[in-house]
């Protein structure tokens, strides 16, 4: 898409977007509360025009009305759009009719469907019934029916407990093994390092960054967290920041208490810094490393958390 705009009133919904979704590639939208990624995502989809701006796929406009690219794509709504009283596998046949599949080819596909998403043991059971998440899961089936090239989820986790997540995200990981290609929008960054290969990050409309998620590690002042909590309350620990600070490949270190966080460049210092401690005579209580979080970058750009 390019160069994609929207205004409600004086409001600047979305203010210029444009990424690329290539064949087979996972893209995930982030942003915070009102960033612009579901005005974003419906103008995508042709459910909102836009006030400028243009949306292919495969070289094709997807535009308002019925088009041979909008029958290419599938969208998973952020609020749940079931018929809570009919069973599962009539929910998945009465969208797959909606596309205009039928009889033994739409019996054929409802089940394909329904295994996809891993109810296939409840297909007689009615959403009423299921958890959170098993909807959540029989709802990204119903934007699946059409066998979509593009499928865009919108927030597709939003209040669901971190197991059904976990199964949501099979789902996905399901799909992309297909080789779907997905956009899907979130407000967590530990989902989008699990499945994205691309991110792009809206705020107030305007894409702040578009790249995949080890360039954005690498725009990072630092790449690795160490975390040491010494043994022994130190009456020093002004005096020992400082000392670490200095340590080469130290980024920066804070402290609560005993316990420090050191950022590093590259994690390979880690060792050394470990070291340096033990020559001065610190004993570890705990310590662990991690990566920096893509969260920081977001924090960088934006000046706000994803959470916000
Ligand atoms: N139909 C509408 N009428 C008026 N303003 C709207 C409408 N839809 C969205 N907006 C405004 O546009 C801005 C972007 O909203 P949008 O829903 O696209 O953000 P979002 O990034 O999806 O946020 P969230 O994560 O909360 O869903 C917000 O300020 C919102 O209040």
């Amino acid at each position: 898409m390019s160069g994609l705009v929207k205004s409600f009133g004086e409001r600047r919904a979305v203010d210029g977007v444009s990424f690329q979704v290539r064949r087979g590639q996972t893209v995930g939208l982030l942003g915070p509360n009102g960033a612009g990624k579901s005005t974003t995502v419906s103008m995508i989809c042709g459910l909102i025009k836009a006030d400028s701006g243009s949306v292919t796929l495969d070289g094709e406009a997807v535009g308002q009305g019925a088009s041979a690219a909008k029958a290419k794509l599938g969208l998973v709504p952020q609020d749940l759009a079931l018929y809570e009283d009919l069973p599962a596998i009539e929910n998945l046949k009465l969208f797959g009719a909606l596309y205009g599949l039928k009889g033994a080819a739409l019996a054929r596909r409802a089940e394909e469907v329904l295994a996809l998403v891993g109810l296939s043991d409840r297909a007689k059971d009615k959403p009423s019934t299921f958890s959170g998440g098993m909807k959540r899961r029989l709802n990204i089936g119903a934007a699946l029916l059409h066998d979509p090239q593009l499928l865009i989820l919108d927030e597709p986790t939003v209040g669901v407990d971190p197991q059904s997540r976990n199964a949501i995200f099979d789902t996905l990981e399901a799909l992309k093994a297909q080789g779907r290609s997905l956009i899907y929008t979130s407000h967590y960054m530990e989902e989008v390092e699990r499945l994205a290969d691309h991110i792009v990050i809206i705020d107030h409309g305007k894409v702040l960054a578009d790249a995949a998620p080890a360039e954005l590690q690498r725009r990072l002042p630092a790449q690795a967290a160490l975390q040491v909590e010494l043994a022994a309350s130190s009456a020093a620990v002004e005096a020992l920041v400082a000392q670490l600070a200095a340590q080469p490949g130290v980024a920066g270190v804070r402290h609560s208490g005993v316990l420090f966080d050191i950022s590093l460049h590259d994690a390979a210092h880690a060792a050394r810094v470990l070291r340096w401690l033990d020559e001065q005579g610190h004993t570890l209580a705990h310590f662990s490393t991690a990566r920096t979080k893509l969260e920081d970058i977001f924090l960088t750009l934006t000046g706000r958390t994803l959470r916000d």
